[in-house]
């Protein structure tokens, strides 16, 4: 028998990042209804799939049940993907004219912005991955600087920053990520 409908409306997105669950809550509620815990879960070295399946796993363990994790990684073409998912890192440390410095020495400016979600139904279960990309490239600063990198990355002609929240939920790695989540739900329900 399956589980009561009203149950799988609900996910617990585990993130410390209010502007992450801020995009999650704007795309996927009412139809999913978002839950928050703000836990500092330990991320591994490894690819981009790697590191959300240890943080959905991780998750899972401590809070005893069903949780929602993302992993972002910013890949620069010309440094063969790097950052990626050490984009963190490099923010805090370069801010947006370090990061705009790592490409000086190369022509290509291109580069990838990636969300891996990962769900899993607790404990045990093994988790499942919805990514999202999108193409852009670096360029310097323009737009509020609220969110991490976005002034910095370019799509078509405007930087994340300057487009309104819900353009670039539209078009962005992270709409892209849970637009297969929302239908992996949808046939969820309906099977
Ligand atoms: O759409 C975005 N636009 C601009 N910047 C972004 C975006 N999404 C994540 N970011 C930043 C946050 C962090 O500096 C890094 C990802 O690291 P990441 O480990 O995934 O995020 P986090 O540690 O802030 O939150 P969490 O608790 O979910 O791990 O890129
Ligand atoms: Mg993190």
């Amino acid at each position: 028998m399956s589980a009561p409908t009203q149950a799988r409306h609900v996910v617990n997105f585990i993130t410390g990042n209010k502007n992450k669950l801020g995009e999650v809550k704007a795309i996927l509620e009412p139809a999913i209804q978002v839950d928050n815990q703000a836990l500092d879960l330990l991320e591994i070295q490894g690819t981009l799939e790697e590191v959300t399946l240890d943080k959905c796993r991780r998750a899972a363990e401590l809070v005893q049940g069903p949780v929602l994790v993302e992993d972002t990684c910013l890949c620069f073409n010309a440094l063969k993907g790097l950052p990626g998912p050490y984009i963190k890192w490099f923010m805090n440390s370069l801010g947006h004219e370090g990061l705009n410095n790592l490409l000086a020495a190369y022509e290509d400016k291109s580069a990838q912005a990636v969300c891996t979600f990962g769900y899993s139904a607790g404990p045990g279960h093994e988790p499942i991955l919805f990514q999202g990309i999108t193409d852009g490239k670096i360029v310097p600063p323009r737009g509020p600087p609220n969110f991490g990198w976005d002034a910095i990355f370019e799509y078509e002609g405007q930087t994340y920053a300057e487009m309104d929240k819900t353009e670039k939920n539209k078009i962005s790695h992270r709409g892209k990520a849970l637009a297969k989540l929302q239908d992996w739900f949808a046939k969820e329900m309906t099977a």
